[in-house]
């Protein structure tokens, strides 16, 4: 995240994503520039007012006259106070939608996230998520209303110059000061903005690993760690946000002074132009009125400025997410099997996670039949579990081919593909919501029989059905309130939920005991008839519910075949590792 700071910023067109959203607003950004416009033009109204009252009412006395233009006044103001409260709900109307479609785009994105490319910190990325309030703030303020202010800018001066002539030049030349503060911050600000974000990120970051792992934070005794994270994360962010402010109220404090300049010099000068005999009384209060609304939407301006680089970075920052390539096929939807057989075939598989220094797959190679049974084995961090994120596509081969059904997987769409492969990963990991959601996953195609089915076979149902609220339950977040072996057989009954012609079950019985692994195998065995079965498991027992085993060592396949076959070559191989050890000693 630190080198934030050094992204350039996006040039030319802007992103569809937010255009789109933009454009959906036309209408309600018109009406908010019409309801501007009008504002703009009672405040011209009432400093004429006030310059009337002076000039003509008072000396005459001319108390109708008053009465007359005093109603005139409340009517205008009353439309002025409407006109303000319309503007900010059509604004905030604007900022609803903004935000509705902006976030919808964006999550939808990260759905479709290539795993090898998108992997970023949980927290950075939810800090990103929630930068989209900083785009809709910006997009849908008042603030932005002010820039309909700058055309009403040259009528107000050239009001002041028919009324007061050469008086003009006062707020004239405050214009080109507070226009040079603003600019003159700006790469400043840039900097600082996109420091202030790195280092919210960052918090978030932090926050989110300790909140999302508390128990373990806790039990390992891993506070201090974190917290020593957390102060650095702060510090940083707090003087970064600091410096944002402190720079930030340069260009606005200075409009602030030049706007009280203007209005005062006016009164000032206008002494002059009084005893001169070429300004009135009237003349010189509307004129310092208005030469204060000269410069005050330069101020709103530098304001605006401020948070459109905050905005800037923002969206740079989200722009980068979603530029990021989706799964699937690259411009095509995918081919959509609507009937798939289960056969799975890689060829020469090398694949290396990304940034990884090592190969996590080393030219892998195996045919797998529809229907055929295959235990995957091997020591810790041999690769097996990386077979199987290849065979649901989170990832895709460095180089080399899988087959589904003989079709290149990366040809195939990934929505359309996971229904079909039934996965169970070492995880197990459960959402917020009942038993139901977590087991159905909104798929409306499956009813209650097919979901009692899969659990009955997970062994889930024996104790859902004892508690009281049944599937019903609700679960906190991450399946908090099971204990590990319930939260395994929900896992595994949304793995088999629709019955997919292949499954992966990456030690489906490490959390529950051996009499229930015991049940288990017989309720899977029957399963898995006629399906593609991809087992892997460290517990010999479970070999049972295979026919065939892929045995794999540092990535590479090293034995292949029935049990009977691979013990065999696990025996030889073991009798050739012990003659080498035995060479060694002698
Ligand atoms: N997300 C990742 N990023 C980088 N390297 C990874 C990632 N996941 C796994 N690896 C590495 O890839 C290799 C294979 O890991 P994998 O999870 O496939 O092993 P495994 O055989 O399933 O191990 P286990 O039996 O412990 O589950 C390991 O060296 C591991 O360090």
């Amino acid at each position: 995240m630190a080198s934030l700071t050094q992204i350039e910023m996006p040039r030319g067109r802007m992103a569809e994503w937010l255009s789109k959203p933009l454009r959906a607003n036309r209408g309600i950004y018109t009406k908010v520039a019409l309801a501007a416009a009008m504002i703009n033009l009672f405040a011209l109204i009432t400093a004429l007012f006030t310059m009337t009252v002076y000039d003509r009412v008072v000396p005459n006395n001319a108390m109708d006259s008053l009465v007359g233009l005093s109603i005139g006044l409340v009517i205008i103001l009353m439309f002025d106070f409407a006109l303000k409260i319309l503007r900010a709900y059509f604004v905030d109307v604007a900022g609803a939608r903004v935000d509705r479609d902006i976030g919808k785009a964006i999550f939808e994105r990260i759905l479709q996230m290539r795993m090898d490319i998108g992997k970023r910190s949980t927290g950075g990325l939810s800090g990103l998520v929630r930068e989209i309030d900083t785009l809709r703030d910006f997009f849908a303020s008042a603030t932005i209303t002010a820039l309909v202010d700058l055309p009403f800018i040259i009528i107000t001066l050239t009001v002041i110059a028919l009324i007061g002539g050469w008086l003009v030049l006062v707020p004239l030349a405050m214009i080109p000061i507070v226009v040079i503060a603003a600019l003159a911050t700006q790469p400043l600000m840039r900097r600082l903005s996109a420091e202030t974000l790195s280092g919210q990120l960052g918090k978030q970051s932090v926050l989110v690993e300790t909140i999302g792992n508390i128990e373990t934070v806790k039990s390992a005794n891993a506070g201090s760690i974190l917290s020593r994270r957390w102060d650095t994360a702060v510090t940083d962010h707090a003087g970064a946000s600091l410096r944002q402010r402190l720079v930030s109220t340069i260009p606005i404090n200075i409009a602030g002074t030049a706007q009280t300049t203007a209005y005062t010099g006016v009164v000032i000068f206008g002494v002059f132009a009084i005893a001169n005999h070429s300004l009135t009384m009237g003349g010189l209060i509307a004129c310092s009125i208005l030469a204060g609304r000269v410069v005050a939407p330069l101020g709103t301006i530098a304001h605006l400025l401020t948070r459109a680089n905050s905005a800037r970075t923002a969206y740079t920052q989200i722009n980068k997410l979603m530029e990021n390539p989706v799964e699937g096929p690259e411009g095509s939807e995918g081919l959509t099997l609507s009937k798939m057989e289960g056969s799975i075939e890689f060829k020469n598989v090398d694949f290396r996670y990304p940034g990884a220094a090592e190969f996590a797959l080393k030219d892998v190679s195996f045919k797998i039949r529809p229907g055929e049974k295959v235990g995957l084995v091997g020591q810790i961090g041999s690769g097996k579990s990386t077979i199987a994120r290849l065979i649901i596509g989170l990832y895709w081969p460095t180089s080399g081919l899988i087959l589904i059904d003989g079709i290149d997987i990366r040809q195939l769409s990934p929505a359309a593909l996971r229904p079909k492969v039934g996965a169970l990963f070492q995880d197990n990991a459960l959402l917020t919501g009942t038993i139901r959601d977590n087991i159905l996953l909104c798929r409306d195609e499956i009813d209650d029989d097919e979901m009692i089915r899969a659990s009955q076979v997970s062994l889930a149902h024996e104790f859902v059905a004892r508690i009281p609220q049944g599937y019903d339950l609700e679960l906190a977040d991450r399946g908090e309130g099971l204990s590990g072996g319930q939260k395994q057989s929900i896992a595994l009954a949304r793995a088999l939920i629709g019955q997919p012609p292949i499954i992966i079950l990456d030690e489906p019985t490490s959390a529950v005991d051996v009499e229930t692994e015991r049940r288990l195998m017989a309720n899977l065995d029957a399963e898995f008839k006629d399906r593609t079965l991809i087992l892997i498991t460290h517990r010999p027992s479970l070999l049972r519910l295979v026919d065939r085993i892929v045995m794999l060592s540092s990535g590479k396949v090293v034995a292949d075949g029935s049990p009977e076959q691979v013990s065999a070559r696990i025996s030889k191989l073991r009798t050739v590792q012990g003659a080498k050890k035995d060479e060694r000693a002698a």
